[in-house]
């Protein structure tokens, strides 16, 4: 048995899934930090691997961007293959001076636009939360590591491109870290399904400062945040 979007077989598919937006960063991961990784997915070009990082098994999966396109593997990657953690790996943009390219950020909580999230709730608004236990062991892990870590909020857009001027000045006074596509809808599908999730993030870009990274590094060069995650496995 597969599912819509994966063709993968029931049992392919590790209880911990890293969840790069970019299809490419789960290869490269794959290719350069698993041992004996195999490709379970090629559906739409999604990839998705299976190997062992430190003899333990974990998988990678490709969301692409935005909460439309994750929300679909979340809910297949729950349902259909079981998976128990959902940590994604992606990249954002810090709306925060201080938070520079590469550093690393671990995401508590996510405010958002989410319109799968408006019409399911009916216009209130869920706070979208981390879990804790795998936010606590992450934190630990960076630490032993000598990782600096923020810990803090991020807000999740379907909107990458927008017009409006001091778009973040609000969020930023907020506490807001970071902005970008994902997280909202990956912790409240997790919660709802009684599975846990969490966002690591590397800061690609500062939207303050203008300040940005090619997307050759945006593919490859996220090291200490997979270095991270890989210790959840
Ligand atoms: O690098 P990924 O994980 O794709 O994450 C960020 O990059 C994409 C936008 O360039 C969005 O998916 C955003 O959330
Ligand atoms: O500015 C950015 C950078 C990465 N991802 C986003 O969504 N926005």
């Amino acid at each position: 048995m597969s599912s819509i979007h994966l063709e993968a077989k029931v049992g392919d598919i590790a209880e911990t899934v890293l969840l790069p937006g970019d299809p490419l960063r789960a290869k490269h991961v794959a290719e350069t930090m698993l041992d004996d990784a195999v490709c379970y997915n090629r559906v739409r070009g999604m990839l998705g691997f299976t190997g062992y990082y430190n003899g333990n098994r974990v998988s990678i999966q490709g969301t692409g961007m935005g909460m439309g396109s994750t929300s679909i593997y979340v809910n297949e990657l729950i349902t259909t293959y079981k998976a128990k953690n959902l940590i994604r790996v992606g990249t954002c943009g810090s709306i925060q001076e201080d938070i520079n390219l590469g550093q690393v950020l671990l995401a508590m909580s996510a405010s958002g636009d989410c319109d799968a999230n408006s019409l399911y709730f009916e216009g209130m608004q869920y706070a979208a939360t981390a879990d804790f236990d795998l936010l606590l062991k992450a934190y630990n892990a960076a630490k032993s590591m000598n990782i600096k870590t923020y810990q803090g909020s991020v807000f999740s857009t379907n909107t990458f491109y927008d017009t409006r001027e001091n778009r973040w000045e609000k969020w930023k006074k907020q506490g807001i870290l970071g902005v970008e596509m994902e997280t909202q809808i990956l912790f409240t599908l997790a919660k709802r399904f009684g599975v846990k999730a969490l966002s690591v993030l590397t800061v690609s870009d500062n939207i303050i400062t203008g300040e940005g990274t090619s997307s050759l590094e945006r593919e490859q060069s996220f090291n200490d945040m997979m270095k991270i995650a890989l210790e959840l496995a």
